[in-house]
């Protein structure tokens, strides 16, 4: 198989990392640069050795392969790049033109990944796999519109809920500095094949469990690219144990994502704003009055989205399928949760800190962002999420300081 990653920074170079140390030589694992970064990369003294350090030690790992992305296919040609290092030796293809796309990895901020993945459109087809592994909520609505209009042509999408904590050290160097996890949760099938059938299945045992022969039969007769995209791609993830990946029922990892989103609508903020680590969003009495609010007005907008698809559900006739509200998602367990991340994090500082100091753009409109325009669709007006955007938004319009 050829799994490409786009989006090389801390997370991104992480990922490939891992399938590369994990796949077996005959698959090939393609990282997709931007132009800008390919000319970095060229430059660097290791070529495309990619490190990953834990605990002050810093593992390199060599085999992937470094290719530009963009509307004119660009190929970089061999002599673009210091040798060796660059190239997987068993990957001929992967140097040739990028070509059809089966698994892509999409590991940039959230706002840049509907452009992104508009821009590989020509490669991707609806037998490829998409997994979509950032920050915050709201985007795969955006690429649909923008990209996939019509369901029997879109791809399998994969939606992540990460939590390890990394940063970038330099180009094609991650520090990895909370060993989190990743749950990985697969969209249903606009075609109608169930994914979850043996998870679902009446009379189960007391633990179900998903299955890989769902998504495609090991013995399965003249399989779909499709399903054997979607397949390999969970299956690369899960195999890969530097990851932490596991594929978990596409209910649960919806919950996981909202809570995350929550955790992330405060944290990443209130710390941007203040320019403190995370450990000190939680510090005063100010602060937790903040961070109540943002999962009072949370569980709101939760509950209406909720009611909402129940309704629908039921219009539907699927009223077998309408869940009850979840426990995780009541004010009380997503403060809990807000306060166990801060203390996992306390030294670090957030993603959101970075890109304000570092006079970035910010993922507040796919955080707070997303919660607000779920409100508002809702007749809600989420103040606190609202003052803590403007806040954010004022803060990009009038940059920090340069430090002198
Ligand atoms: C959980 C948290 C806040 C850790 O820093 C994070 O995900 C981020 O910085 O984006």
């Amino acid at each position: 198989m050829r799994i490409h990653v786009v989006g090389i920074g801390a997370v991104g170079n992480f990922v490939a990392f891992h399938l590369r140390r994990s796949l077996a030589p005959r698959h090939s694992v393609i990282a997709l640069h931007r132009s800008e970064t390919a000319n970095i990369i060229r430059t660097l003294p290791t070529g495309g050795t990619l490190f990953v350090e834990r605990d002050g030690n810093v593992v390199s790992q060599d085999g992937v392969v470094h290719m530009t992305y963009g509307e004119s296919r660009t190929r970089l040609r061999r002599s673009d790049f210091p040798p060796i290092s660059m190239l997987a030796p068993d990957d001929a293809r992967a140097r040739e033109v990028l070509g059809h796309i089966d698994s892509l990895v999409v590991t940039t901020k959230a706002f840049a990944v509907p452009t992104i993945v508009y821009r590989l459109r020509r490669n991707l087809s609806r037998d490829s796999t998409i997994v979509l592994l950032h920050n915050g909520m709201g985007v795969y609505e955006r690429i649909i519109e923008d990209v996939f209009p019509e369901p029997s042509n879109r791809p399998n999408f994969v939606f992540c809920v990460n939590t390890h904590g990394v940063y970038s050290k330099g180009p094609l160097h991650t520090v990895h500095c909370g060993l989190g996890q990743i749950q990985l949760g697969i969209l249903p099938d606009t075609l109608g094949r169930n994914y979850e059938a043996s998870y679902h299945v009446a009379g189960t045992p007391l633990q179900p469990q998903l299955s890989l022969d769902d998504i495609a039969g090991a013995t399965e007769f003249d399989i779909s690219p499709r399903y054997l995209n979607l397949r390999n791609t969970i299956a690369a993830l899960i195999h890969s144990p530097g990851l932490r990946a596991s594929w978990e029922p596409f209910h649960d990892v919806q919950i996981g994502l909202r809570s995350k989103l929550v955790v992330n609508s405060f944290v990443n903020p209130v710390s941007a704003l203040l320019q403190c680590k995370n450990g000190e969003t939680l510090r005063s009495t100010y602060g937790m009055t903040v961070a109540d609010r943002v999962c009072r007005e949370a569980e709101r907008v939760f509950r209406l989205q909720w009611a909402k698809e129940a309704q629908h559900l039921q219009q539907a006739g699927e009223v077998p399928n309408i869940r009850p509200f979840p426990r995780q998602l009541l004010a009380g367990p997503l403060r809990s949760e807000i306060e166990r991340v801060v203390e996992l994090t306390t030294p670090n500082y957030s993603s959101m800190y970075m890109d304000i100091k570092l006079r970035r753009p910010t993922e507040i409109d796919f955080l707070n962002g997303y919660i607000i325009d779920i409100g508002k669709k809702h007749g809600f007006r989420p103040l606190t999420h609202m003052s803590l955007a403007h806040l954010i938004k004022m803060r990009t319009a009038v940059p920090l300081a340069p430090q002198v």
